[in-house]
C-alpha cells in the first residue's frame, strides 16, 4: 500500500513538471553559457532581420519592386508600373547580404543551443558568440559599403570557423548513431 501511495505520488509530481514549462526556461536562462547564447542568437537574428527593412528602403528609393502592385503603391501610373519591375545593383548586394546571414546564421542558431548544452566553460562560449556576432556584423559592412576583398570572405571565414569549433565540441562531448 505505501508502495502504491509513493508511486502515485511520484507519478503526479513528474506530471506536474512536465506541465511547468514556465519554470524549466527559467532555470534555463539561470545558465550563464544559455543567457550568452541568447543574447548573441537575439543580437544575430536582429542583424539578419533589419536586411528586409533595408531591401524595402531601396526599393521606394531607386523604385526597384517585383510586383506591380507595390510599384503602384509607390506611386507608378497603371500603365508604367511594369517599367519599375527591374532589378538594382544595390537591392541585389543587399538580397545577397541577407543570403549570405541565412546560411550562416541558421546553423549557428541550431548548432549553438547544442553547444551550449554540451556544458562548454562560459569564457570558451563567449569567445564563440562573441567571434561569431562580430564577424556576421563586420560582413554585412563589408558587404554593404562595400569594402575591398578579402575583408568580407575572412569576415564570413572566422564565422564559419566560430560555428564548426563549436560543432566539433558538440560531437566530441557524444555521439550516438
Ligand atoms: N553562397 C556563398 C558561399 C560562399 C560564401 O559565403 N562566401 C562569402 C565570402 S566570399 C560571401 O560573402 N559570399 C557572397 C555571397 O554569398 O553573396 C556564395 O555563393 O558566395
Amino acid at each position: 500500500m505505501l508502495y502504491g501511495y509513493v508511486r502515485g505520488w511520484c507519478e503526479e509530481r513528474s506530471r506536474a513538471q512536465r506541465f511547468t514549462p514556465d519554470l524549466e526556461m527559467s532555470e534555463l536562462f539561470d545558465n550563464e553559457v544559455f543567457l550568452a547564447y541568447s543574447t548573441y542568437s537575439t543580437i544575430v537574428l536582429l542583424k539578419m532581420l533589419l536586411m528586409g527593412p533595408l531591401t524595402g528602403y531601396f526599393r521606394v528609393t531607386r523604385k526597384v519592386f517585383v510586383n506591380p502592385e507595390d510599384a503602384r503603391a509607390h506611386g507608378a501610373k497603371d500603365d508604367d508600373a511594369r517599367k519599375y519591375l527591374r532589378t538594382d545593383p544595390d537591392v541585389e548586394r543587399v538580397r545577397r547580404c541577407h543570403q549570405n546571414d541565412l546560411e550562416n546564421i541558421v546553423p549557428f542558431i541550431g548548432i549553438g543551443v547544442l553547444y551550449a548544452l554540451s556544458g562548454p566553460d562560459l569564457s570558451t562560449a563567449l569567445l564563440h558568440f562573441r567571434i561569431f556576432a562580430g564577424s556576421r556584423i563586420l560582413h554585412s559592412i563589408a558587404y554593404l559599403l562595400p569594402l575591398p576583398q578579402p575583408s568580407r570572405g575572412l569576415c564570413w571565414l572566422v564565422g564559419l570557423g566560430a560555428t564548426l569549433s563549436m560543432a566539433y565540441r558538440v560531437l566530441k562531448t557524444g555521439m550516438h548513431f
